[in-house]
């Protein structure tokens, strides 16, 4: 007669560091299917821990635990291919590829990429944390290993729900679903969420297949074998689901956000899609929320002008739009991840006779250039781009900081673009970018503001914070909220001997002539910019110089963030400094060069 609770010699001892036991794939696949409960159970606990101090997607990757546990055992990565689309899911798979140790380090300058990183693993493909790109490489890659002999290795990729309202989805399944002979597996995470709900009809189809009540199955109209509606926290469902079929499938595996963890199943927001961690590596300042600024200036917009409307990607809470959303909720449109759709919709809405405000993190409207530029700009169709986490954002990394648009808007004719310093002016500068009647940009950082920074004079569009006096030789001009670091830099520099006037363009775009013709008359002018130097405010100031003065130019150092390469995760801070890009960075740039005349 055993005692009750004590294990029978059927039932396998379990260890309670059973996860620590697995530090690879093939440790995985020696679990014995009854302690993989147990393994998910541990792998829960660690992230909550991990990720509640490192901060990071807690909600995706409890959704993906058993997922990632059944792809892990079925698939023989890296020799079979795995591709996370986004890849803000990925740290279950890295915690059973070697790097449970590391996951402390999550999102910090130096440790483990808060996405799939090539430097770290040979099990990691896909860096870029920008969505629907998955289905794209799976193609590639099965064309790639078909060409060159290497048709025994599996190529999988699981894309999220959200994911799958991206148009590059769609475009690769015609492709895929056309290739009989190349069996890709689509893992469908399908959880319902992007942040929020995921919006549009593709969501309504896969809640009728989930449900039985689809009229037909998209997939299987594409060409795909389809497997689901899977439980997607059932391992061996999921494992069966997966075994080889040697034709291209849909898995539709349904899971749940945040699974396992009450305070995520329970935030209706967003199920815990992004939680701060306790580090605080980003230590909050004072000031405002530049996002809540935006949205609270946005609803007051919209109580005066009946015409604006408000355009998200799948990030309306993200983005600052909810209480606009509160107040007009006719008058927002989320379209789904579909920022190219976003900004071509947008200039059928301005066709229409409306004003939309486009609001797109900086970095997501990179793959909408062409549609910012022959559907916005050609028309000059009047909208207003707002790119919130313009610049260095930090923690997400190279994919992720908004550091190209004010470049790339500087290419498009008839564009306007804003850089408030502070969140008076990001005010201010919203309306007078409403008020314009073509394609205008207001971008400004993650996080919060400095305190206001009030205005002693203006030239022209622009405004002088410090000194203007005609015995300033000294010229700095910030570029947004440097503006802060500068007027600390010229408080330093006065006691170097130094009269140093301090102007905020605030129109990075075009560039105002009063604010050149005042730059000629220094010695030095040095400018300060979050963004990639190539075709931003730096080369415009130069390029104006030129036109302006002829030979006789002040001397110029534009500083920047560094060209011709990307910059990896940290702190906002951190990586500013580590340019250059704070107070003591601009101070050494006007004594070198002062040094040097
Ligand atoms: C092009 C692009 N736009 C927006 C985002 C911001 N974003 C990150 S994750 C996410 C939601 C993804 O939803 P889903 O694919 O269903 O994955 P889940 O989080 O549900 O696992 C969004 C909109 C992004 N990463 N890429
Ligand atoms: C994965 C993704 O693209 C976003 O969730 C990203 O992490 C943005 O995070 P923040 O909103 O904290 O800048
Ligand atoms: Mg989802």
């Amino acid at each position: 007669m055993t005692a009750i609770g004590a294990p029978t010699e059927l039932e396998p001892l379990i260890p309670t560091d059973l996860l620590a036991s697995v530090r690879s794939p093939d440790d995985l696949r020696r679990v014995p299917p009854a302690a993989l409960p147990e393994l998910a159970a541990q792998i829960r606990a660690e992230l909550v821990r991990q990720v509640s101090t490192t901060g990071g997607h807690l909600g995706p990757n409890l959704g993906v635990v058993e997922l990632t546990i059944a792809l892990h055992r079925v698939f023989r990565s890296p020799h079979d291919v795995i591709v996370w689309d986004t890849g803000h899911q990925a740290y279950v798979h890295k915690m059973l590829t070697g790097r449970l140790d590391a996951l402390g380090t999550l999102r910090s300058a130096g440790g483990l990429s808060g996405y799939p990183s090539r430097a770290e693993s040979a099990h990691d493909v896909v860096e870029n944390s920008h969505a629907s790109t998955s289905l794209a490489y799976a193609d590639g890659l099965a064309k790639a290993f078909g060409l060159t002999g290497r048709c025994d290795r599996r190529v999988v990729a699981v894309v999220g729900d959200g994911a799958l309202t991206g148009g590059m989805c769609w475009e690769a399944l015609n492709n895929l679903g056309a290739a009989p002979h190349r069996p890709v597996v689509v893992v469908l995470n399908d959880n319902g969420r992007s942040y929020g709900p995921t919006a549009g009809q593709v969501a309504v189809h896969l809640r009728g297949l989930r449900e039985g009540t689809a009229a037909g199955n998209l997939f299987e109209d594409l060409g795909f074998a389809y497997v689901g509606p899977v439980e997607g926290h059932d391992s061996a469902a999921l494992e069966r689901a997966a075994a080889a079929l040697h034709h291209p499938v849909v898995v539709h595996a349904v899971t749940r956000k945040g699974a396992g963890h009450p305070p995520a199943e329970a935030d209706e927001a967003d199920r815990q899609h992004t939680v701060s961690g306790t580090s605080a590596r980003s230590p909050r300042r004072g000031g405002a929320d530049w996002t809540e600024v935006f949205g609270d200036e946005l609803a007051r917009l919209g109580h005066e002008r009946a015409d604006i409307v408000a355009v998200t990607a799948a990030m309306l809470r993200p983005t600052g739009l909810l209480r606009f959303a509160r107040h007009f909720p006719d008058r927002v449109f989320d379209v789904g991840i579909a920022e190219q759709h976003a900004v071509a919709s947008a200039a059928g809405l301005a066709t229409g006779g409306l004003h939309p405000v486009v609001a797109i993190y900086s970095t997501f409207l990179n793959r909408a250039f062409d549609q910012v530029l022959m559907d916005a700009a050609l028309h000059r169709s009047a909208i207003t781009f707002v790119l919130d986490r313009a610049g260095i954002t930090g923690p997400d990394g190279p994919s992720h900081h908004g550091m190209w648009d004010v470049s790339l808007f500087g290419l498009v004719p008839g564009a306007r673009v804003a850089a408030p310093r502070d969140t008076a002016q990001l005010r201010a500068l919203l309306r007078a970018c409403v008020a314009y009647g073509g394609p205008s940009v207001l971008r400004f950082p993650r996080g919060t503001s400095s305190a206001v920074l009030p205005a002693r004079a203006r030239w022209g569009e622009a405004e002088v914070l410090a000194g203007g006096g005609a015995e300033a030789e000294v010229l700095v001009v910030p570029v947004g909220p440097l503006a802060g670091a500068a007027v600390e830099a010229a408080d330093r520099l006065a006691g170097h001997g130094l009269a140093v006037t301090i102007v905020d363009p605030r129109w990075v775009h075009p560039i105002d002539l009063d604010l050149v013709a005042a730059a000629a008359r220094h010695r030095l002018v040095v400018t300060v910019e979050d963004n990639a130097p190539s075709g931003a405010f730096g080369e415009t100031l130069a390029r104006a110089l030129r036109e302006h003065c002829g030979s006789s130019t002040p001397q110029l150092r534009t500083l920047a963030l560094p060209p011709g390469r990307f910059v990896a995760a940290g702190t906002r801070e951190e990586l500013l400094s580590s340019f250059g890009l704070d107070a003591d960075g601009i101070v050494r740039a006007v004594l070198d060069a002062s040094a040097r005349r």
